[in-house]
């Protein structure tokens, strides 16, 4: 079951498209890495998958265009996790990630143990349960995304837009973010689409990767064939290398130029 569906959409800010024509079906249960090198329009695809920027032509999430959802019914659809959102400073970590749970109330209705439950639970996974009182602005860059993160788990929806997960977080932390998501797509059906710096993260974790550059599509298909150093080098500029590794995954190496003796 296709659970996105794009159609030569193209999407821009005050007249100025900064995507366009883009064609993709993502499976439910499947995850999608957006790449391309800085401005290649990654957020802007995402935030058009959301239904946040204006957009030519409609995405659609479980069949419904997303820019004729209201708010909360997208909400309970798309989990969108932003790569620098506003964050309330005054808010403790709890009462933030309870926000999740906001699509999910009736008009004036008050979160209630089950919410509270999930909320626990998702700080739990994300290993921000010991900082469950704390107030926003304690909080280190990488405790903080995860807080986002843990927000949008709380939304518990079906697809999970996540622009740059893994930023800032150490190697540690990022991984086990990526294991989270990676398990919630595999025992609920969640449908994953997130954009990637990390490219070998992207190989391994991720069914599927589009290649942007200048808000087109250049590539897609399974990791191996769109991380090739030639389309690394055509497309980032980068010298790199692409290694096997035992397990089967790939390694995105950049290599360094040496001086000549
Ligand atoms: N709100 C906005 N208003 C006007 N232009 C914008 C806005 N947001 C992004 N842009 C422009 O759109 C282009 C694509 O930006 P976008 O953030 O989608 O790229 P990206 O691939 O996610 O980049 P990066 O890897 O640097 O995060 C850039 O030229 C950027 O300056």
């Amino acid at each position: 079951m296709t659970a996105v569906h794009l159609s030569e959409v193209s999407a821009g800010y005050r007249g100025r498209t900064v995507v366009s024509g883009v064609t993709l079906d993502v499976p439910t249960g499947a995850w999608l890495a957006i790449i391309g090198p800085n401005g290649a329009g990654k957020s802007t695809l995402l935030k058009a998958i959301a239904g946040l920027v204006p957009q030519a032509t409609d995405v659609r999430v479980d069949d419904r265009p997303t820019r004729t959802l209201d708010p909360r019914e997208r909400a309970r659809l798309i989990g969108y996790a932003p790569q620098n959102p506003v964050m309330p400073d005054g808010l403790s970590v709890t009462d933030y990630v309870l926000l999740g749970r906001t699509p999910h109330l009736g008009l004036l209705a008050r979160e209630g143990p089950r919410d509270l439950a999930i909320v626990h639970s998702v700080l739990d996974r994300l290993d921000l349960a010991e900082l469950a009182d704390r107030p926003l602005r304690t909080l280190s860059g990488g405790e903080r995304q995860r807080t986002v993160l843990a927000r949008v788990l709380a939304q518990q929806a079906g697809v999970l837009l996540l622009d740059e997960p893994t930023t800032g977080l150490d190697i540690g932390h990022a991984q086990s973010l990526l294991e989270l998501v990676d398990r919630l797509r595999a025992e609920d059906g969640t449908t994953v689409i997130s954009t990637l710096h990390d490219l070998t993260f992207a190989a391994q974790y991720c069914d599927r990767l589009v290649l942007l550059n200048a808000g087109t599509v250049v590539a897609s298909g399974k990791p191996a064939e769109v991380l090739t150093p030639e389309l690394l080098t055509e497309h980032y500029g980068a010298t790199v290398e692409v290694l096997p590794t035992r397990e089967g995954n790939l390694v995105v190496a950049p290599t360094r130029a040496r001086p000549e003796h």
